[in-house]
């Protein structure tokens, strides 16, 4: 088992590893999963977030040996939340044009922890149907303390622009700074702290396969994100008598059950389901090193594929700093139009094909087949532009790229800070066709 120290938190290497980790030397049982009677006393207790027989290299699933099974929960009740909607509304009449946020504000006065806190921009598909995503965003400004949270309907991508998030889960605690990204898979319960006070992020709620690697193909087997870059906890538990209120999210609808206890009484687990972290300043970026813009799938940190091979349920791209040094070559992103649906976030920095209009903590939604591209001021810079390597620096963007078409809330039509002028940052794209003489 190896173990890297980054803060104060313990964390074990790999992406999907079977992990093995005790808060108290001897709880895991040995050669065996459910013993007559569990080291300690403890109780054995399995979550599986794959199928029993989904194929080993898609199976998930953690033993965990704890106080308290998880059943021992208070009656569920119904929970309100208003802005945290699951799916697409298809009924919402939708034109297909390029959408723009910006940044969504703290409103003085607004005391929100990470899942009141929560609001969907834009989703797609079905949780019943185990497809689709939602794209969300979070502006929370309380810690969660005694309040816990379980997502029976998809595994969640963190990535905080504002504020670390201290991650607390049954399988122990994450720490998570903007620049790095975390996931949380379905139906393990977690709670979300805040060092730093005010807290904004983006989330991809994937209803759909759970994230994995990429393929590299030729690329060879080292690259892009390196599995020994993601950071899972080591076992840790609250001592007994911390009463807490469990919100759980269940085909779309909120509810909440008084817990007696710390539903983080977790003494040791070993599997491989369990949250993890990743620093995206690990991720080892490949670019063209000859001519022409590549494809942004090189770009690809995560994949949760659809059926149809090649054709992701969703990506999670990330544009982090690089180099550019392609010649004769335009190189921020072509004009383009794409079936896949793209939403995208920035972290901090500049995009290089919208360097003004696009804000760190703002969104957009490029819609399957929606044309964009550059803007004029991007087009002109990089049209003119000497080719000597340039360095794209200091900048994070990232996108949720999606099959099915975003359809964004009434939340994000109405009242967030849409962008009503966006359209207008191609409208000065000259025809300047210099037709020859002849
Ligand atoms: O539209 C965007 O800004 C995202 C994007 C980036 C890129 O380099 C190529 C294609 C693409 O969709
Ligand atoms: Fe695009």
């Amino acid at each position: 088992m190896s173990t890297q120290q980054t803060s104060s938190l313990q964390y074990l290497s790999g992406f999907g590893n079977e992990h093995a980790t005790e808060a108290v030397a001897g709880a895991l049982p040995q050669g065996r999963n459910s013993p007559q009677r569990a080291p300690f006393d403890l109780y054995p207790e399995l979550i599986s977030g794959s199928a029993f027989t989904a194929p080993r290299h898609e199976n998930r699933r953690t033993w965990m040996y704890r106080r308290q099974p998880s059943v021992v929960a208070g009656r569920y009740h119904a929970y309100a939340h208003a802005l945290w909607t699951t799916g697409g509304d298809r009924s919402a009449a939708i034109a297909p044009e390029p959408l723009r946020w910006n940044p969504i504000g703290f409103e003085p006065g607004v005391h929100q922890d990470f899942i009141d806190g929560m609001r969907t921009i834009a989703a797609n598909g079905d949780a019943e149907a185990q497809a689709g995503m939602g794209s969300l965003m979070y502006l929370a400004t309380e810690s969660m303390g005694r309040r816990a949270f379980v997502n029976a309907d998809g595994e969640m991508l963190i990535v905080p622009q504002q504020g670390r998030l201290r991650i607390t889960s049954e399988m122990g605690v994450l720490e998570v700074k903007p620049g790095e990204i975390a996931l949380l898979p379905r139906g393990v319960v977690f709670k979300v702290d805040l060092p730093d006070g005010p807290s904004r992020g983006y989330v991809c709620e994937n209803y759909g396969a759970h994230f994995r690697l990429p393929e590299l193909g030729p690329i060879g087997s080292n690259g892009l994100a390196n599995a020994r870059d993601f950071l899972a906890p080591v076992a840790a538990f609250d001592e007994p008598g911390t009463p807490h209120e469990l919100i759980k999210k269940f085909g779309g609808r909120f509810w909440r059950a008084p817990t007696r206890s710390s539903p983080f009484n977790v003494v040791a687990w070993h599997g491989n389901l369990t949250p993890v972290k990743y620093d995206t300043v690990n991720f080892m970026v490949i670019g063209s090193i000859s001519f022409d813009h590549p494809d942004p799938s090189i770009f690809t940190v995560l994949t949760s594929p659809s059926d149809t091979p090649g054709t992701a349920n969703c990506d999670f791209v990330i544009f982090p700093p690089r180099w550019l040094v392609m010649e004769d070559t335009f190189r921020p992103p072509w004009y383009h139009r794409n079936l896949m649906s793209e939403f995208m976030g920035l972290v901090h920095g500049e995009y290089d094909a919208k360097p003004g209009g696009f804000k760190p903590g703002g969104a957009s939604l490029h819609n399957c087949m929606v044309p964009h591209g550059p803007d004029e001021e991007a087009f002109t810079k990089a049209s003119n532009a000497p080719l000597a390597p340039q360095k794209l620096d200091n900048t994070l963007a990232f996108m949720f790229e999606s099959r099915y078409r975003f359809i964004p809330t009434a939340y994000a039509m109405q009242q967030a800070p849409l962008d009503q002028d966006y359209a207008d940052c191609w409208a000065g794209l000259k025809d300047q066709f210099a037709k020859p003489a002849n």
